[in-house]
């Protein structure tokens, strides 16, 4: 099966067909100049070999380089707010702007013999301007930013909703960073690398002015192609053809793995289930919401194994509420219990509370199978796996990737995941909105079934959950708590417009 794709104007493809010619002329002008019979002759001269490898040596270690030092930068910058964040955005960014040879003398003038750190280092024996690490030290410099921009993109790209499920199924930040963000942002970190190469690989300006152009220390390929030009330009060209071939292999292989889509863990090899009974009792909630800045003041106390249904109108505040409890949100006024020990302070992987929100945030590259094993810790997590999306009736799409499952599917095997936990408390954020009526009824009717033993906190605008799943509502209206009780004696009171609506809607 092929997806359409819905058609482009002719001036568009026009315009790209004229764009591409005028792309690809200097690249064929400058094949077509290239001697061939002499091509064994240039290639293998001691200088451009020693070039050669002298670029390929500093590009590589800038390379990793960037790609240690700039993903944890694009880190911080896409998920921390600090003050000055955007200064520090700016002066990352901004080589991209500078003309390479102000890059250069910016570098020089902070490892030169007279720059900044240029006593410092003489002091430890360190000479680096005029070095081979001058050369990698410009390179890093001009190249960083485009691996930070491709990075930084890709993780802004979603909410942080999917490092939010993966801490409260119980992954520290560093299991979050290494199983959920690198292979999300895989795809991005390919690009920018690739990008880095390549900046790296043609750099010229900056690398002349800090490194200077010492054969065999800091003459990289670029340096080499400019300095035969003045002496054998048919050498420079052959040379030149050589950087264009080393960039073109760079840039099939990168992309060429792009196109088989993003990077995905396999399913590996189909387990016995192992049954699943049910999910743990779950344990006696309390919890204090103080958050001026968002209008909340809110106390609430779930039994253990109560459903609590949190309904009110947009902006009221059961999204922050369930934040609070997750531990995603904290606030100096907030205090929760979880089976009579304060939480507050324990991050969110410590505090045995799952979150579930209508968007699911079921992981693009593992299976549902995979998926709900994240959850799971200890031995046999695929067996056991496979027995909680049994239990969800979701057994038979085990081996699929999110991107093949239905809304309502993706439903199930995200609300699997969250029991799997077997969390304290399970919050649940609208799990059926994005359901369509037919899904969200057997969705309904298999957390009903489910859900019994557990603690659950409820956010919900469907009057049919509060019927199926709770036994008790409790109303917010800009960030307070108006009214709460049974269900029936809440609904048919109807003390505020948006409860005598909701009770009145057919489903309830
Ligand atoms: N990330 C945020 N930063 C600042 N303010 C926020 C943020 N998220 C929500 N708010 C504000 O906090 C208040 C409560 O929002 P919240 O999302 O908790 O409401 P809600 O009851 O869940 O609404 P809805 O039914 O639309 O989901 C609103 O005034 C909202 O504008």
């Amino acid at each position: 099966m092929r997806h359409r794709a819905v058609g482009v104007p002719r001036s568009a493809l026009a315009i790209a067909a004229l764009a591409t010619v005028a792309m690809a002329l200097p690249v064929v002008a400058l094949v077509a100049r290239v001697e061939v019979t002499r091509l064994p002759e240039l290639l293998t001269s001691e200088s451009a070999l020693t070039a050669l490898r002298l670029s390929l040596l500093t590009t590589s270690v800038a390379t990793v380089v960037c790609v240690l030092v700039g993903v944890p930068l694009a880190l911080v910058l896409a998920r921390c707010s600090f003050p000055g964040k955007a200064f520090v955005r700016g002066l990352v960014l901004l080589p991209l702007v500078l003309p390479p040879v102000v890059a250069g003398v910016a570098v020089l003038s902070a490892i030169g013999r007279r720059g900044l750190l240029g006593a410092t280092l003489e002091a430890w024996g360190i000479e680096l301007a005029f070095s081979t690490a001058a050369v990698i030290i410009a390179q890093v410099f001009v190249a960083m930013p485009f691996l930070v921009l491709s990075v930084e993109g890709a993780l802004r790209a979603d909410d942080g909703g999917y490092d939010i499920a993966a801490a409260t199924l119980g992954a520290s930040p560093a299991q979050v960073f290494w199983r959920v963000t690198v292979p999300r942002i895989a795809p991005a970190l390919a690009a920018g690398t690739v990008l880095v190469f390549a900046r790296a690989l043609g750099e010229f300006g900056a690398t002349i002015t800090a490194a200077g152009s010492l054969p065999g220390v800091t003459r990289t390929l670029p340096l080499e192609i400019y300095l035969q030009r003045e002496t054998d330009p048919e050498g420079a060209v052959a040379l030149s053809a050589l950087l264009l071939v080393v960039a073109v292999v760079v840039i099939v292989l990168t992309y060429g793995r792009q196109r088989s889509g993003p990077w995905r863990r396999r399913p590996g090899p189909d387990v016995a289930a192992v049954e699943w009974d049910a999910p743990s009792p779950g344990s006696p909630l309390s919890v204090r919401a103080a958050v001026p800045e968002r209008g909340l003041d809110v106390e609430l106390d779930v039994a253990a194994g109560e459903t609590v249904a949190v309904v009110g109108p947009n902006g009221a505040g059961k999204s922050t509420l369930l934040s609070v409890i997750a531990g995603v949100v904290q606030a100096p006024g907030c205090a929760v219990t979880v089976d009579g020990r304060p939480v507050e302070e324990a991050p969110p992987h410590r505090r045995g509370v799952a979150l579930l929100t209508q968007r699911g945030h079921l992981f693009g590259h593992l299976t549902a199978s995979h998926n709900v094993a994240f959850a799971l810790r200890g031995s046999g997590r695929r067996a056991r796996a496979r027995g909680v999306l049994r239990r969800l009736g979701a057994e038979q799409w085990r081996s699929r990737y999110p991107d093949q499952l239905s809304g309502g599917q993706a439903a199930r095997v995200a609300v699997a995941r969250a029991l799997a936990a077997q969390p304290r408390v399970v919050l649940l954020d609208e799990p059926l909105a994005a359901l369509d009526v037919e899904s969200a009824v057997d969705v309904r009717a298999a957390l009903a079934e489910l859900l019994g033993p557990c603690t659950v906190v409820l956010v919900t605008h469907d009057a049919a959950d509060l019927a199926a799943l709770a036994d008790r509502v409790v109303v917010l209206e800009e960030g307070r708590v108006v009214d709460e009780g049974p269900v029936d004696a809440v609904l048919t009171r109807g003390r505020t417009t948006y409860v005598t609506h909701l009770g009145s809607s057919g489903s309830y």
